[in-house]
């Protein structure tokens, strides 16, 4: 019996030791932390930390029965603490007691494991600066205040409400004055909300342009509410829509906030109730700020219910459970684009981030009038330099066409289809007024219209041909009414040639001649680029701005409404998604040079030698989606579908004429 039990003792020492060893090389590795195997005074204990959960007082009560505590630190969010005692014996007296020790926090049983240390290191306390140009006013408002303030804020939505108010996955959120938008991080500057601030707040507001905190009356309220254990990601306030001062007062509870500054370092602040804090200079433009979603935080042990606003004694820090908070961030709308220190965190220094796949109509009609309609009209000459060689497939079914049949080429380009077959009577459309006038210089008949509405009787065109223009739409629905209004343009009989940009650049083994492509620089939808060092740099300058540009997307409640982001191409590649940016390197006759530096298409990079990078917008087809979107058109039918060097083709025919008549709605 006694032997057996030895045995047991022994496996459970040999277990408890493995933990502890594992815990020391935890430490070494993550936190740089190195034990000693020889007693000391100073001991770090593993788990016993207020990132574990373990609040300084139940720690304290535990390792007092070592002997007498000297100095207990309590690092923010580590997973550790230190412990020094008054002599190496009470030390090795807590090692040999307290090893392996369970405490009981929050739901959680903790194991503590102790190890020795030399010296506990005082570096490892926290930065005591506040970052530079943030303050935090206490009490700046009264109990009295605070209740009227909080009772302003009516949260039941109203079908009139003069305010804008979301639930956000972390905390709902209210906005006066403007509306702030999370799915791009910025106001509606011509949208103001009718109502303005609460009146409740005028009383702190002119209070703070009488201390000097303010200079002029913000205009913007956010309103956040947070239940324990809700945050918000940390974040600087976009740049561009607001000026620099910004004040946030906490009502209901305090909290800790986080600032970061882009180097690393990281400060904590306590913000409690009734309190502002007001964020000037490098502290808003360049610090971010957030609240880690937890129930508990990390504050000063003599902070009772107000006072301390930094996290610096380490040895004086406990837990704090969190309540409600609600906070009031006061913002000024800024009318002139910011001229900031800090160019980096700048949006309004630095290149709009990329587009996101539209949902709606209209963020669709904006996203191809930057992307598609303001690029054509800026690379018109350069785009019909390269754009000669009609595609044999195509020609062959305009010479297929009877003599004397009219035709329309809807997105006519240059018009290099318009004189293919002499004996029909073709026209030619586009959006692009530039490249209207070269077909019309060339002889053709042309004119500018939208391929969704084009200005020709309903059943007038023996034939009609869509090359390279519905891949430009931005939506499903857009791309179908494409289809539809070319249904809508021909006669019953008559026959439609539709051709799009396919996402397999590979097909039956053979690759696309757009990927085949290297240094011709000319002649294939999309891709006009050599594959030079010059190039390749500037597609990683591309790629590199993208990956840049995803994660300063910053706010939350929006993954869940965010849409994809539309990635910029890299020329002559497999396609990496279905929506996408093309980059087309402007050279040659530079006579849209000047058009071109004024910026009105999308992101003009200038590259080393100054040429002006366009992104057109592209949704690639993948096999059958074409097919499918004509066959959600009523009153047609597919007569033949291929894929054409890279392309998706199709080639329809109008059955009946009633139903597209309903269907354009004409
Ligand atoms: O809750 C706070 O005090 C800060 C809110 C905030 O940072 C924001 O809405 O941008
Ligand atoms: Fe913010
Ligand atoms: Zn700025």
């Amino acid at each position: 019996m006694e032997s057996s039990r030895s045995v047991r003792r022994t496996k459970e020492e040999k277990k408890l030791l493995r933990r502890q060893i594992k815990a020391s090389h935890t430490l070494l590795k993550h936190e740089d932390i190195t034990t000693v195997s020889h007693p000391t005074k100073h001991l770090v204990v593993s788990n016993g930390g207020l990132g574990n959960g373990v609040s300084r007082e139940s720690l304290l009560e535990v390792l007092k029965e070592g002997g007498t505590v000297e100095s207990l630190l309590t690092p923010p969010s580590k997973p550790y603490a230190f412990v020094s005692y008054s002599s190496i014996e009470a030390g090795q007296n807590a090692y040999t007691l307290l090893n392996g020790r369970t405490l009981q926090c929050q739901d959680q049983t903790m194991t503590l494991y102790f190890s020795y240390v030399v010296k506990v290191d005082c570096d490892r306390s926290v930065s005591c600066a506040l970052p530079p140009g943030l303050s935090v006013l206490e009490d700046f408002v009264s109990l009295e205040e605070e209740l009227q303030i909080l009772k302003a804020v009516d949260w039941t939505p109203h079908a009139d409400d003069v305010t804008a108010q979301k639930a956000l996955k972390h905390r709902r959120v209210k906005h006066y004055g403007y509306e702030f938008r999370y799915d791009n991080n910025n106001v509606d500057k011509d949208k103001p909300l009718p109502g303005g601030l609460p009146v409740e707040c005028d009383a702190l507001l002119q209070r703070c342009l009488a201390g000097g905190h303010i200079s002029v009356l913000p205009d913007q309220l956010t309103v956040n509410q947070y239940q324990s254990g809700q945050g918000i990601p940390p974040h600087v306030d976009t740049h561009s829509p607001f000026e620099d001062t910004i004040l946030s007062l906490s009502l209901g509870a305090k909290t800790v906030m986080d600032f970061k500054h882009p180097d690393g370092r990281s400060v904590a602040v306590v913000l409690p109730e009734r309190s502002l804090l007001v964020m000037k200079g490098e502290s808003r433009y360049l610090w971010t700020h957030g609240i880690t979603p937890r129930k508990f935080d990390v504050v000063p042990v003599s902070e009772t219910g107000g006072s301390g606003v930094m996290t610096s004694d380490l040895s004086n820090l406990t837990l704090s459970r969190r309540d409600t908070r609600t906070s009031l961030t006061f913002r000024k709308i800024r009318h002139t684009p910011c001229n900031c220190a800090y160019p980096s965190v700048c949006d309004s220094q630095r290149p709009p981030s990329p587009p996101v796949v539209p949902v709606a109509e209209g963020d669709a009609c904006r996203l191809e009038s930057q992307y598609v309609h303001q690029v054509y009209e800026e690379i018109s000459s350069h785009f019909s330099s390269t754009r000669h060689s009609p595609w044999p497939k195509v020609r062959d079914f305009l010479l297929s066409l009877p003599p004397g049949s009219f035709l329309a080429d809807v997105g006519c380009g240059n018009g290099k289809y318009l004189g293919i077959n002499p004996a029909v009577r073709a026209v030619g459309c586009d959006r692009s007024v530039n490249l209207v006038q070269i077909c019309i210089e060339r002889g053709y008949d042309a004119f500018v219209s939208d391929a969704l509405s084009v200005p020709l009787r309903r059943g007038s065109c023996d034939a009609c041909i869509s090359i390279a223009v519905i891949h430009h739409f931005a939506t499903q629905e857009r791309r179908r009414a494409a289809v539809r209004e070319l249904i809508r343009l021909i006669k019953v009989g008559g026959r439609a040639l539709i051709y799009v940009w396919a996402m397999e650049q590979e097909y039956n083994n053979q690759k696309s001649k757009y990927l085949k492509e290297e240094a011709s620089g000319s002649s294939r939808e999309g891709g006009e680029e050599l594959k030079t060092e010059e190039n390749k740099a500037i597609q990683k300058e591309e790629h590199d701005r993208n990956m840049i540009s995803d994660i300063r997307c910053t706010d939350d409640g929006l993954s869940n409404v965010t849409q994809p982001k539309i990635h910029v191409h890299t020329n002559r590649t497999a396609f990496l998604s279905q929506d996408l940016l093309v980059p087309w390197h402007l050279k040659g006759n530079m006579e849209n040079k000047k058009g071109a530096a004024s910026g009105c298409a999308d992101i003009p990079v200038e590259n080393a030698k100054q040429k002006p990078v366009f992104h057109r917008y592209y949704h690639v087809f993948q096999q059958g989606e074409l097919e499918e979107l004509c066959l959600g058109v009523k009153g047609v039918k597919v007569l033949r579908s291929y894929h054409d060097q890279g392309n998706w083709c199709v080639e329809l025919e109008k059955t009946h004429g009633n139903f597209s008549i309903i269907a354009a709605g004409k």
